[in-house]
Parts: C-alpha cells; structure tokens; sequence
C-alpha cells in the first residue's frame, strides 16, 4: 500500500463515526455566510506574477519534522500574508501532517481582524461532505480533491457539496490518466503535485510534462518540491499561473524575500 492510500484509509476510518447527510440546505447557509476573504480561484489568475498559495505545514511523512509541533499557525499566517501570498494552503490533517481544523478558524479569524482577504484552502484528505461543510463553516473559500484518490461518484459528491457552498475546488491530478479522469468534473482549478507518493521523490519533469496539456482557461498550479527561484521559473515556463509552497516557505529564514523572488519568477 504506498502513502497516500495509507492516510486515506485512516481517514475514512477516523470519519467513519461523524458521517452524516449534509443537507444542501445546510450547504447553501454556510454558502452564503461565506466567512472570510475573495476567490481563491481570482487570487490565481493574476496576470502580472506567479501566484503563490503558501502552506502552512509542521510535518510530513516525507520530510519528517519541518516545523515545531507547538507552531502557532497564526503566526505564520502573519508571516505569510505580510510577504503577499496570494492564498494560503492549511493542512487541517492531525496524524500525518500535525495540522488541526481549529488552525483554519484561527487563521480566518486573524485574517477577518486584520481585514485581508487572503483566501485559504483547507487541505486535507477529502472523503466525504461532511469535511466541505466543515470547512466552508471555518472559512475557507478552497477545498482539495485528490483525484487518484478517490472513486467518480465520491468526486461529484464532494464537487456537488463544494458548489453549493461556494468553494472552489482544487483538482489535484500527478499522472496523465488522472487529468483525464479531472476534466469529466469541469475543473477550473488543476494542480499537478510533483511529488510521487510511491516513492517520496518529487520532480518537476511531472509538472512539464502534465501542465501543457491542461487545457486553456483552467487554472494550472505546479505543487511541491519547489524549493527555489528556479523551480519557480520551470513552474512558469511550463505554463504554471501558480505554485503550491510548503517546506520551502516554511524554513525560510527570510519568507519575504523568498515569496518576492516566486511572484517575480
Ligand atoms: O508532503 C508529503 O510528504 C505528502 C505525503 C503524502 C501525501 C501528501 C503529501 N503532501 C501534501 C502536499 O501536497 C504538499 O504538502 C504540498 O504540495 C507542498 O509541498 P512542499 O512544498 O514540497 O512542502
């Protein structure tokens, strides 16, 4: 079993007790109280720079340890947003990743307070629509959906939810077959995560390879593995209008100047 299907059948298996219908009643509520912050996808489609979505993340089961498992997600929210990410990324996954639901809504919070619109995606391994009513009740304007991971009608469960309640959707695909299987849900968002969860290893050959043939007016993010300026630069050539950032973001000793040098990528 490599990772992914691993932490998926933990997932299911910690929902299992907290599945219930959601109502598109429900759905339309929380939509409309839409909580915090613009459109993840219009923080995307910037003309004038490479978006960045920065990730707040203390661990990984690639990377181990990337940051204090006591790391106040505000915080880095504050950081991240007075280095001008365009949205942020917030792993709400507790086993594998040492994130919580409970940082999106401190993170929404802080950032309804200080009246910045940053959008946030809550990332995490999305199985059911209960976690889309949990995550548009939080504040986020973005949810992910890994395509491999998941089964067609679990893709329009969790896409019908999504519509309903207002968020955008991140198709996340890393193998051509999958962004096959993504464009059967008219996507306006696709990211192609470089990184091979068989192996660990990422490469950015993945994003080059796949990203060409999104087809145009789709919002093409490269994911992972992109440590610096360079690895920018080949997310963009390659027809990236953004990139997903997370152990790079948050080691760097100077975060700003780091995202700067992304945007100018
Ligand atoms: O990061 C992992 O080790 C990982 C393992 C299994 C499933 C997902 C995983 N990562 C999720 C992500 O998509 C990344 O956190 C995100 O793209 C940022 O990657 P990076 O910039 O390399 O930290």
């Amino acid at each position: 079993m490599d990772k992914l299907s691993e932490i998926m059948a933990a997932k299911r298996q910690a929902l299992a007790g907290s599945i219930r219908p959601v109502r598109n009643q429900e759905l339309e509520r929380l939509g409309q109280m839409q909580r915090q912050g613009g459109s993840f996808l219009k923080a995307l489609a910037r003309k004038d720079r490479l978006s960045v979505i920065a990730e707040i993340k203390r661990k990984s089961p690639s990377a181990g340890e990337i940051a204090s498992a006591t790391l106040d997600a505000v915080e880095q929210a504050r950081e991240y947003v007075n280095a001008e990410a365009d949205c942020l990324s917030i792993l709400t996954d507790t086993d594998y990743f040492g994130g919580k639901l409970q940082d999106l809504w401190d993170v929404v919070e802080f950032l309804e307070c200080h009246q910045r619109k940053t959008p946030c995606l809550r990332k995490d391994f999305m199985v059911h629509p209960v976690q889309v009513a949990e995550a548009a009740e939080a504040g986020a304007r973005c949810i992910l959906i890994i395509v491999r991971a998941l089964e067609n009608d679990e893709i329009k469960a969790l896409r019908d939810a999504a519509d309903i309640a207002g968020l955008d959707i991140l198709y996340e695909i890393h193998e051509e077959r999958e962004l096959e299987k993504a464009l059967r849900f008219d996507p306006k968002i696709i990211g192609v995560n470089n990184r091979d969860l068989k192996r660990f290893k990422t490469d950015l050959v993945v994003s080059e390879a796949l990203i060409p043939q999104i087809p145009n007016g789709i919002i093409k993010v490269s994911e992972s593995g992109i440590f610096d300026p360079e690895d920018a630069t080949r997310a963009r050539e390659c027809g990236a209008d953004a990139i997903l950032v997370g152990e790079a973001l948050m080691k760097a000793e100077d975060p700003e100047a780091l995202m700067e040098a992304f945007h100018q990528a």
